[in-house]
């Protein structure tokens, strides 16, 4: 049997999210706080003395081909090192597909992370997020972890310090939102934007309170309009108790911070009443190992 390499890929979810203005090559010009949080695919590299990649996949929303963005990272890698090898790449799927978590730019991050190594490349994790940004605007922040500060389209990436620990409850309603619709249907002039100096304080501080009153998403505005229920997730959110309420990224799944644990199975219940995927867990905040 050939080298195998296993890659924990984390899911991210956004603190504050803000537009600047759109720029000439479509993309928007963003300045976002990311974290991530414990909740993982599992990705496993094994080493094919044939030429080729493949996917391995039993989530049927997971695509088995070039449209993968874990193919896409090995296919770069590839051709980019000259590797003569192949590798097989099996995605246990644990985060919500199409979801605003970045499920997909973290798997193909893990991707570049265990294929640096089971190639030996050699290649820096600066060196691995710089090809990430060609995948992806989300798969640089993927490739470190952590907790960031994300400017240009997402890619420019400037880390801080966690959040103080606290529990992640999230819901993801059971439609679909495609990024590029919810950027193109944003109207930068009516929306409130969030204070993103004041959340990098706060997380600096470890002030839990001064965290929860700052987060903020513009892009909510879109996709709340859009689709209703998830304000509907929000507002019963809010009510079953959690210290604050957010969509994450373009949606349409929307988390709240808990800070005692003795509230989460409260939440997690009144949830799961009319949401199939609710998840409860830890917001990790440090960097990935590499
Ligand atoms: C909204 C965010 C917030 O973290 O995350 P998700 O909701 O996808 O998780 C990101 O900005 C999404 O990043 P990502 O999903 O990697 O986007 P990409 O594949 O690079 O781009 C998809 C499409 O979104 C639009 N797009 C993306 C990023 C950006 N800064 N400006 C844009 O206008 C473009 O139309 C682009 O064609
Ligand atoms: N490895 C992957 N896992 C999940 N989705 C993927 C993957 N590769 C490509 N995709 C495609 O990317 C789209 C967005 O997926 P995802 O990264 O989960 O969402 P988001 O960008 O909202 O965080 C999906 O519709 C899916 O078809």
């Amino acid at each position: 049997m050939g080298n195998r390499i296993l890659v924990k890929a984390p899911a991210k979810i956004n603190l504050s999210l803000d537009v600047l203005h759109k720029r000439d090559d479509g993309f928007h010009e963003v300045k976002m706080i990311m974290t991530t949080i414990d909740l993982a695919d599992r990705i496993e590299l094994d080493e094919l003395q044939d030429d080729k990649i493949t996917i391995v996949s039993q989530n049927r929303f997971v695509p088995d081909d070039d449209r993968n963005l874990a193919y896409q990272a090995a296919k770069l890698l590839k051709e980019r090192f000259a590797v003569k090898k192949g590798v097989s790449i099996s995605i246990s799927k644990i985060i919500p597909v199409a979801a605003g978590l970045a499920g997909g730019s973290s798997d193909a991050a893990a991707t570049l992370r265990g294929l640096n190594k089971l190639w030996n490349l050699g290649l820096s994790i600066d060196k691995l997020a710089e090809i990430g940004a060609e995948i992806g605007s989300d798969v640089s922040f993927c490739v470190y972890g952590g907790t960031a500060i994300a400017t240009g389209r997402g890619e420019k990436i400037e880390h801080i310090s966690s959040p103080p620990p606290c529990w992640v409850i999230l819901a993801k309603p059971t439609i679909g939102v495609s990024t590029a619709d919810v950027y193109r249907n944003l109207k930068l002039d009516q929306v409130e934007h969030p204070n993103i100096d004041a959340m990098v304080q706060a997380i600096h501080n470890h002030d839990f309170k001064g965290i929860c009153t700052n987060v903020g998403n513009v892009l909510e505005s879109v996709t709340l309009k859009m689709h209703p229920e998830v304000n509907h997730i929000k507002m019963q959110m809010q009510r079953f108790g959690a210290d604050a309420v957010l969509m994450s990224g373009s949606g349409p799944t929307v988390y709240g911070l808990v800070q005692y644990q003795s509230r989460l199975q409260r939440i997690y219940n009144g949830l799961r009443g009319f949401c199939d995927q609710v998840y409860a867990v830890r917001l990790l905040g440090n960097r990935n190992e590499s």
